[in-house]
């Protein structure tokens, strides 16, 4: 710009070239370099996208080793769950058995509460009953149906699961309630009367865009008590069979955790529901309690039964843990 300013100017004074001329060569000069420059930006661009589209394409093409689709779908479903003998280990360290054996029979409509200390194979558990996995060895059936047999569409239909840390999208909290429900239309309504019984409603309505507003990537502009609400009114809406129930540790405030325990709790009636459990309050109302240890089941029984054997590992494990209520 300097060259052609100096070139220029003496052309000028020379006479050899007007002024006129001078500034729209500077503009014309201006021009083509933001054209090229921009050019060079979109070369970079390029070759990001080129770099981006290879991972995608790669996710695309990862054939999942667990089935998709294909299998049993039993018309009635009641959600008589059994555990026989299962051993398991991740397929990431096969070398260590997570599940030594267990067995367990949770009946239609029953609660059952999973307890036990940390590492001791609660999730893993529950993790087998959403056919993330399948065992290693042993039977896990639905309705005397091994979960291998069952379509696991079907399967993803019938069981709810409502996690500590509930992923939400970033998209409306009605699109993140209507989430799951695959292949139906959601209307607005059904979607209203699942967040009502989710004690959700009062909260959303309270937003300046209802159930329009947009919770953001994993719902960081709700509260964790609300976040949570918004994954039970999910599950209402989906109407499981089965629930899988992960209960949060973090501490929410008293009324979040009294509104929080509320949905669950009418969430949890007349369904067949496996809770990993932290509140007394759940244990005592559960039909049975699972002392999970070591990927074994230490005991098993009512609340009662179990307290009243003062060197059981339950026993121990409420007086040092399960106080909180
Ligand atoms: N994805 C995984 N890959 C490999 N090992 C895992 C994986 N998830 C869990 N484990 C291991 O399996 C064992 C049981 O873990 P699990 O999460 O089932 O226990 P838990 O009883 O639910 O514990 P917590 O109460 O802390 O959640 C642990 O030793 C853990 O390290």
């Amino acid at each position: 710009m300097a060259l052609v300013l100096w070139y220029g100017g003496h052309l000028v004074i020379q006479s050899k070239m007007s002024a006129g001329d001078l500034t729209s060569f500077i503009l014309y000069t201006l021009m083509v370099s933001m054209a090229v420059g921009t050019l060079s930006n979109l070369f970079g661009d390029f070759m990001k996208s080129i770099g981006a589209s290879e991972r995608v394409f790669q996710l695309m093409d990862r054939t999942p080793k667990v089935r998709f689709r294909g299998g049993d779908t039993p018309l009635q479903f009641k959600g008589l769950i059994r555990y026989e003998n299962v051993f398991f280990a991740y397929p990431s360290r096969p070398d260590v058995i997570v599940l030594k054996g267990v067995d367990l029979e949770c009946k239609p409509g029953q609660v059952v509460a999973l307890v036990g200390p940390s590492g001791g194979g609660k999730s893993t558990m529950v993790a087998l009953l959403e056919a993330f996995y399948y065992p290693v060895s042993g039977h896990l059936t639905i309705d005397g149906v091994d979960i291998r047999d069952l379509d696991p569409e079907f399967l993803h239909d019938k069981v709810g699961l409502v996690s500590q840390e509930p992923t939400l999208f970033a998209a409306s909290i009605s699109d993140n309630i209507a989430y799951g429900i695959k292949g139906k239309k959601v209307s607005i309504d059904s979607i209203i009367e699942a967040a009502k019984h989710a004690n959700a409603h009062d909260f959303i309505t309270s937003l300046p865009q209802g159930y329009d507003t947009l919770v953001g990537e994993r719902g960081v502009r709700l509260s964790g008590g609300q976040k949570q609400r918004v994954a039970i009114a999910r599950a209402v809406l989906k109407d499981p069979t089965i629930l899988l129930l992960d209960e949060a540790t973090s501490a929410l405030d008293a009324e979040s955790e009294y509104l929080v325990k509320k949905a669950l709790d009418e969430l949890m009636q007349h369904r067949t529901t496996l809770v990993i459990a932290h509140r007394l309050s759940t244990v005592k109302n559960a039909h049975k309690v699972v002392v999970v240890e070591s990927g074994t089941i230490a005991q098993e029984g009512t609340h009662e039964q179990l307290m009243s054997q003062p060197d059981g590992v339950y026993a121990k494990l409420v007086q040092r843990q399960l106080q909180k209520d």
